[in-house]
């Protein structure tokens, strides 16, 4: 297999920290949180109900990028929320070979996540404006979309599986 370099996507509360981990585990990579990238004015601005701007995600883009570019030489898998193509598209700029798995569920099921998930900063009043900023993964892009009515292990089983099949 080819260095995995693989971007788990999606909004808040869809799962991106569960699942990629257990993604990293199956495949023996490093695993890489997004959220621990961010500058500590954004994890305020977010804590405090205010949506990012471009302006404040491109820094943090570039880092996400470089992470999984640099982390190991054996691979990566970060968690990272990727709204948009452009998005994706600055992490691509660093780590071109990136695969992304999207984790799609529908509004409710993401609230509830969000609602029982303890100690986090991200506020679940923020979950509107994220679905809103989501720019599905388009066809032409290297990846797979998943509905995360499923358990963690069986997302990670499925991302870890098209990693392989494309290597
Ligand atoms: N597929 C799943 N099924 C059930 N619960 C999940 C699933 N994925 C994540 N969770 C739970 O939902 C919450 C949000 O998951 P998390 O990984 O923090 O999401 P994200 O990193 O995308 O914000 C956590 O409490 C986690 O345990
Ligand atoms: O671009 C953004 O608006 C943020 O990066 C956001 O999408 C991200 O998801 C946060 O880091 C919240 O953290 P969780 O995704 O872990 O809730």
């Amino acid at each position: 297999m080819r260095r995995p370099q693989v971007v788990v996507m999606g909004v808040s509360g869809s799962g991106k920290s569960t699942v990629g981990e257990q993604v990293a585990e199956l495949l023996g990579v490093p695993f890489v949180d997004g959220d621990a990238l961010h500058p500590a004015a954004n994890v305020a601005k977010m804590a405090s109900g205010v949506p990012l701007t471009d302006d404040d995600r491109i820094p943090w883009l570039r880092a996400v990028g470089r992470a999984l570019a640099e982390t190991s030489p054996e691979g990566a898998v970060v968690a990272c929320s990727a709204l948009k193509r452009s998005y994706r598209d600055l992490i691509r700029s660093e780590a071109p070979d990136a695969l992304f798995a999207e984790l799609d569920g529908d509004r409710a099921l993401l609230a509830a996540r969000m609602a029982a998930r303890p100690g986090h900063f991200m506020p679940v009043s923020l979950l509107d404006s994220q679905l809103a900023t989501l720019e599905p993964l388009q066809p032409e892009e290297h990846g797979l979309r998943l509905d995360v009515s499923r358990s963690p292990a069986e997302l990670a089983d499925a991302i870890a599986g098209a990693v392989r099949a494309a290597a």
